[in-house]
Parts: structure tokens; sequence; C-alpha cells
């Protein structure tokens, strides 16, 4: 479990996450949403350790600060909003790039054995439909497709934990609906799976929870029918919206 208690970052002299309190369980996708400068992306790299933040962050039980950086990328995965890669390699390396924290180091045995990672390497090129695009540079891809390669290094850490920062944004429909799928069949596989997402549909159709985050405030928190019922979305987003359709496959009319 990943327990955040009154975790407050700041970043140009403003709180932009304040006093967030919450319990990530493992086994649940929890979507974080809210509008543009709400904090999301903050609060995310926060409970990923990976921003300066005051208050208390643990993992099971430990402080997440004491933990070792390859304990710390063993158990969870992030994907930022705006990956780069440093210099161009080809998607399969990118991908292997995540196995990084499982490799020997010395005086230290790996963890996993090379069919392991190769395994690993093959089902997250796999799960993201790459498998014909492994050997191109990471340079030549689209944007959709370069998206899927950093959520696949990212799968090929095997993660306790998966942090992703707006992993939809760039993809069609039906790759979409596909990652939005995957991410619901790691969790319920066991991972924690935290998304931010700005598709509020797939956010009611796909979580188990809704986090609803306003000036850098929790607002709501909660079933998805609950934290995004309408009149949530009018006071946080100031539209008027209705939802249609049938639990599983709502759509939202504005
Ligand atoms: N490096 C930075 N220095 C100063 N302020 C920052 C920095 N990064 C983000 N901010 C500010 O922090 C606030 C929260 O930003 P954050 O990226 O967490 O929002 P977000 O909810 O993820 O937004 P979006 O939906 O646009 O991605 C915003 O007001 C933003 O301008």
């Amino acid at each position: 479990m990943i327990t955040a208690t009154n975790l407050t970052v700041r970043r140009g002299g403003r709180d932009v996450v304040r006093d967030a309190t919450l319990s990530l369980e493992p086994g649940r996708l929890t979507a974080i949403c809210g509008p543009n400068g709400a904090g999301k992306s903050s609060l995310l790299a926060a409970l990923a350790a990976l921003l300066p933040a005051t208050g208390d962050l643990t993992l099971d039980g430990r402080s997440i600060a004491s933990l070792s950086l390859r304990e710390r990328a063993r158990a969870i995965g992030f994907l930022p909003q705006r990956a780069e890669v440093a210099w161009d390699v080809s998607v399969r390396t990118l991908v292997a790039l995540g196995r990084l924290p499982w490799c020997a180091v010395p005086g230290r045995p790996a963890r996993a054995s090379l069919s392991a990672d190769r395994a690993a390497i093959d089902a997250a090129l796999a799960a993201m439909e790459l498998c014909d695009l492994a050997d191109r540079p990471v340079s030549n891809l689209s944007g959709g497709e370069r998206a899927r390669a950093f959520m696949a290094r990212v799968l090929a850490g095997e993660p306790d934990w998966i942090l992703a920062d707006e992993p939809l944004a760039s993809l069609d429909l039906a790759h979409q609906q596909r990652l939005a799928a995957c991410l619901a069949r790691e969790a319920a596989g066991g991972r924690g799976v935290v998304v931010v997402m700005h598709d509020l549909a797939t956010a009611m159709n796909h979580a188990d929870r809704v986090i609803v985050l306003d000036q850098g405030r929790i607002v709501a928190d909660g079933r998805p029918q609950d934290a995004l019922c309408e009149a949530i979305i009018r006071q946080v987003w100031q539209v008027d919206a209705r939802w249609l359709g049938d639990p599983g496959s709502k759509a939202l009319a504005t």
C-alpha cells in the first residue's frame, strides 16, 4: 500500500499540491483527474518520491525515502507525461531499459535471469503491439507509437506499482481502449495502478477509484460514479455535463 499523509508539493514558490492524504491499494486502478494545472502530475511524481514533498510517504509501511533507488525502481514503474530518450535507440532497447532495476551490479546478484528479462521485454512489446516496430529507432516513431514504447518500458520492469501520467493522451481510440483495458487487467492481476487522465469517460468506465484534484486539493475521492458525478464536474470543471449510457460504457454529453 502507498500511503501519503499531508503531502504538500511546493513549486515555483506555490503549494501546487496541498495536504494530500490518501492510501492507494494494490489490485486497483485509480484514476487521478482534474483541470489543467490542478496538480495531478505533481501529486503523481511526489507519490513516486520523484519530486520533493513535505508530509509522510510510505510504501507498505516503510518510508519511500528510506528505500534504495533499486528497491524503489523495482517497486514503482513511473511513466512521465513527457518521456524523453537521451539518445536514439531501438524500440526493443528502450523497452529493455525497463529491466535495469533487475540487472546485476557488483556485489549484488541479479534477481532475474536473462530468460526472464527476455520474456518480460517480449511480453511488454506484445502488450503494446510493438513487435513489428521493435527494431525501429524511437526517433522514427509516431507520437502514439512512441507513447506505447515508453509504456512498454514501464511494463517490462514488472513493477508492483504502475504510476502513469496521461498514458492515453496521444493514442487513437482503439489503442486508448486497449491500454485502458490492459491497465485494468494489470490491476486485476494484483498490481497497483495509478493513472492521470483527462478523459472522464475512460476514468468512469475503467477505474475502480477516482481522485479529483482542484487547485492542489483533493476535492473528491471514491467510486467513479460518486467522484465524477455531474455536480462535481460542474463544480471543478465548470461544465454542465450529463452521463449517458450503462455502467461500463458511459459517455459524457456536454
Ligand atoms: N517546474 C515547475 N516550476 C514551477 N511551477 C510548476 C512547475 N511545474 C508545474 N508547475 C505548476 O504547478 C501547478 C501544477 O502543475 P501540474 O503539472 O502538476 O498540473 P497538472 O494537473 O498535471 O496539469 P495538466 O493537466 O496541465 O498536465 C501548475 O500551476 C504549474 O504551472
